[in-house]
């Protein structure tokens, strides 16, 4: 470098120092460490300096609660703050270092109101939707637990909601849930209520057919209640209580410290609020009359003995729930559903590992004709007597599924495609062959397809159903597999499946 340009740099570097430039500088050196998370203090989350700024200038978090929502949150008789959420937003509270403060409402409507004025920055804890997007923005779920279907004791299964017809449910106002239910189910009628137990009441009393409601509240308030007539009937996938802070829009800034805060909550934490809460509360007052004492200690063990019982019940239930919810109810097979909780994940692993994993699509052929010509029940004979003879020739460890109405899916595992083209034959032999007690003679397609390494489930299945189309324009009766070399994970393994 000249003298010259020494020269210019240096008074470049001067010119810098100048005091119209001290606010470019201070503008980097902000950028600069507003993009590294530092820790506030020891008992912090790490923070950016944004939010950090942030922090400084609102310390203070305003929230609207929902005042009648045990377990989950109530404000009690001295105005403050209670229930499962109320502990873990302090947990929040204390983890970033936002003072959490409560802005009372009389009811959870009140507080939706409260909230679009902005009386209140936050509104504690409710489901993401389309509505309430509009005014809110939502931090990541503070707490998620499922919707189950109450009904009275009597009421069968309920599996798919949408096939009951002029039932009432009866759903609390300005609920995720009543928003919800009342755009994806038209079939039911829906009936307002000011609160949850209003609406359980009107189900116990046999004034509307079904309610919908969180696990933990129902248990809860089955418990407390003793509306012991009603029962758990059913659970819909997708509509699970994902619990989020709703925040007004502008507040992005807190809505990042906020998730920061939400994300450090442990699962020992979370465990010790839920445990406090829905166990029984012990009474602490010192007792002399004894006769009071044995009293509340009968009391204390029948509460007890029907918590248990009804634990247990649910329980129960749940575990019907879910087989149920898994189950084809005609065949008894797996159904699309249950296939689809492991379809992924065996994928993965036969991938991981390198081991071949192939699918049969396979679909009874002209199954419109056979219900027009024999009736409805005899197509429905026909499927059952189909699955028990696809299932009775299969090993125990594949899985074969009703994939739809005259629809079969068969996941074999450690089967390569030659090996499950052999055996897609074999079964369409049985098939073939077999004498249906109804309608004689029956004949099924199917397509093959082994998993290559860059398969997921749905690119998987749609080409095995593309190979079943393929077999069926064919002509029916027979079996189409890909011609294409297969780049595939484990060919040269080949373990036999016999
Ligand atoms: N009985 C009975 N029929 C069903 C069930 N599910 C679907 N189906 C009937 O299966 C038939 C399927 O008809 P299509 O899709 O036209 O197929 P197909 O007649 O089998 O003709 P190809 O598949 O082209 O050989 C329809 O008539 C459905 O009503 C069921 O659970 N029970």
């Amino acid at each position: 470098m000249n003298s010259v340009s020494v020269f210019a740099a240096t008074r470049h570097f001067f010119t810098l120092l100048r005091p119209s430039s001290y606010r470019l500088w201070s503008a980097l050196l902000y950028l600069l460490l507003a993009s590294y998370p530092l820790k506030a203090a020891p008992t912090q989350v790490p923070l950016t300096v944004t939010e950090q700024v942030y922090l400084s200038a609102h310390p203070v978090l305003s929230v609207c609660v929902d005042p009648n929502w045990l377990p989950f949150e109530a404000i009690d008789q001295n105005q403050k703050h209670v229930g499962i959420i109320a502990d873990l937003l302090a947990l929040v509270g204390s983890k970033t270092g936002l003072q959490i403060q409560l802005h009372p409402t009389n009811s959870w409507d009140e507080s939706l109101i409260a909230s679009k004025s902005g009386q209140c920055l936050a509104l504690s804890a409710l489901n993401q939707t389309p509505e309430r997007e509009q005014w809110l923005i939502f931090t990541d779920p503070l707490l998620e637990d499922p919707n189950v279907l109450i009904t009275q004791e009597q009421h069968s299964f309920i599996s798919d909601v949408a096939s009951l017809n002029n039932k009432t449910i009866a759903l609390q106002r300005g609920t995720a849930m009543a928003e919800l239910f009342t755009r994806d189910f038209p079939n039911l009628i829906i009936i307002d209520t000011d609160t949850e137990p209003e609406a359980m009441q009107l189900v116990s009393d046999g004034k509307a057919d079904l309610t919908l409601r969180s696990l933990i509240v129902a248990a809860h308030t089955i418990k407390k209640a003793g509306w012991y007539n009603l029962k758990v009937s059913g659970q819909i996938p997708g509509y699970e209580n994902k619990l989020r802070i709703g925040i007004s829009q502008s507040e992005q800034t807190l809505r990042g410290i906020l998730n920061r805060g939400i994300a450090a909550i442990s699962e020992q934490e979370r465990q010790q609020i839920m445990d406090r809460h829905l166990s029984l509360q012990v009474v602490s007052e010192v007792v002399t009359d004894y006769t009071l004492a044995y009293g509340l200690g009968i009391l204390l063990l029948a509460v007890i003995g029907t918590s248990l019982f009804w634990m247990r019940r649910l329980n129960i239930l749940n575990q019907q729930l879910s087989v149920m919810a898994q189950t084809d109810a005609l065949t008894q097979l797996t159904n699309r559903h249950g296939l689809n909780l492991t379809l992924e994940k065996d994928l993965e692993r036969a991938q991981r590992y390198q081991h071949p994993l192939s699918v049969i699509m396979m679909d009874i052929d002209h199954f419109k004709q056979v219900n027009d010509q024999y009736g409805h029940l005899a197509g429905d004979k026909v499927l059952v007597e189909c699955s028990k003879l696809l299932r009775d020739n299969l090993r125990k460890s594949d899985i074969i599924c009703r994939w739809g109405g005259e629809e079969f899916l068969v996941l074999c595992f450690e089967t390569t495609q030659e090996q499950a083209v052999h055996l897609a034959e074999l079964l369409l032999g049985k098939i073939r062959h077999h004498h249906f007690s109804e309608v004689g003679k029956v004949t099924v397609s199917a397509g093959v397809a082994q998993a290559n390494p860059q398969d997921n489930a749905e690119s998987l299945t749609k080409r095995a159903d593309s190979l079943l189309y393929e077999a069926k324009h064919n002509g029916r009766n027979r079996v189409c597999v890909a011609t294409e070399n297969l780049d595939t994970m484990a060919r040269s393994k080949e373990p036999n499946r016999e």
